[in-house]
């Protein structure tokens, strides 16, 4: 079996979303797959109405097909500080064609106020290893472990775009996506991510920087999160970039001709195109405009998100050895 669904960039593509029906009859959301965690969460009849503004969401009373988890609950909190809660259903859940029984859709019982603000956004469909799902007191499995019987190749892949809908694909690698070939580099699954080593960067025309950056493949983080001295050296490069330290990050004003941001893979390269660097206005003014690559300070590893992401297509092998592959597009 193979699937393939759209994923829409929303607002300055913050995140994009994709079309997930869950049970019988279909009850159609929009998820934000995210390949940095590993629960499928979405808004549900039981997310207090005060929670919910604009929201669609599920209701497993109106399933066939969805059942209690007995005692089940979960808890999930994000990088950038959101969080959830709630119960679980098993329910059937429909991806591009795709069709998986039984997979655990967890109810939210509690949003915090990030999630309530993103009225778009019915919920989330992890990615990410299934040893990090936060079900208890029974871990739950992914959609795409659920899913790895059925499918053709035990893979999927993430085509997320510049300001227009990309794609994820499931059992297969659609070849004529990309240009030139796959570089495959190790995974470290260890600590339930797609954790990788790029051997090098680069600022704009300039050569290979040797330094290494190690972080995760993250569909659900918006920005390029790295060490503080790569963030440094690509913002020394802009004469109008500094430190807005009331926005807790590299500013420029929104006029600015942004240098690109080469990130090596294997013996390969990816090289994200300076445009896709301006990530968002600061505020209604729309003067200065806040970095799409930022310090990952803190966190203990760097984050390839979709800034970075949306300039490659990636290979998510979920093969017996776990590996990612990246080519340019
Ligand atoms: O939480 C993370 C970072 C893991 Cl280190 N990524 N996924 C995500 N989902 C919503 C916001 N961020």
């Amino acid at each position: 079996a193979t699937g393939s669904v759209v994923a829409t960039p929303a607002q300055y593509d913050a995140e994009y979303l994709s079309p997930v029906s869950i049970g019988t009859p279909a009850q159609t959301l929009m998820l934000d797959f995210d390949t940095g965690s590993s629960d499928l969460w979405v808004f549900s009849s039981e997310t207090p109405k005060s929670s919910v503004q604009g929201q669609t969401v599920y209701n497993p009373s109106k399933s066939s097909t969805a059942k209690k988890l007995s005692g089940a609950t979960w808890k999930i909190s994000y990088g950038d500080g959101s969080s959830s809660s709630g119960s679980v259903y098993t329910d059937k859940v429909t991806i591009g064609g795709l069709s998986v029984s039984n997979v655990a859709v967890e109810s939210a019982q509690k949003v915090s106020r990030e999630f309530t603000a993103e009225a778009d956004l019915d919920g989330l469909l992890g990615l990410a290893f299934s040893s990090i799902n936060t079900v208890q007191p029974t871990q739950q499995k992914t959609f795409f472990d659920m899913a790895k019987p059925s499918l053709d190749s035990a893979v999927f892949t993430a085509d997320l775009k510049y300001g227009k809908a990309g794609k994820y694909n499931f059992g297969y690698i659609d070849d004529s996506a990309y240009n030139g070939s796959l570089t495959y580099t190790a995974v470290d699954s260890s600590n339930g991510w797609w954790m990788f080593t790029s051997p090098g960067y680069a600022v704009g025309s300039g050569t290979l920087d040797s330094t290494s950056i190690t972080g995760i493949a993250d569909t659900g983080t918006t920005l390029l999160l790295v060490p503080s001295s790569v963030v440094t050296t690509y913002y020394k490069q802009i004469r109008n970039a500094r430190y807005d330290s009331s926005q807790a990050g590299y500013v420029f004003p929104c006029s600015t001709s942004l240098p690109s941001f080469t990130y090596a893979v294997g013996n390969s390269q990816i090289v994200i195109p300076g445009k896709y660097i301006n990530f968002a206005p600061v505020d209604s003014a729309g003067s200065s405009c806040f970095g799409g690559i930022q310090s990952d300070e803190g966190i203990g590893f760097s984050i390839f998100g979709d800034v970075a992401l949306k300039a490659a297509f990636v290979v998510f092998d979920g093969s017996q050895s776990p590996r990612l592959g990246f080519a340019s597009k």
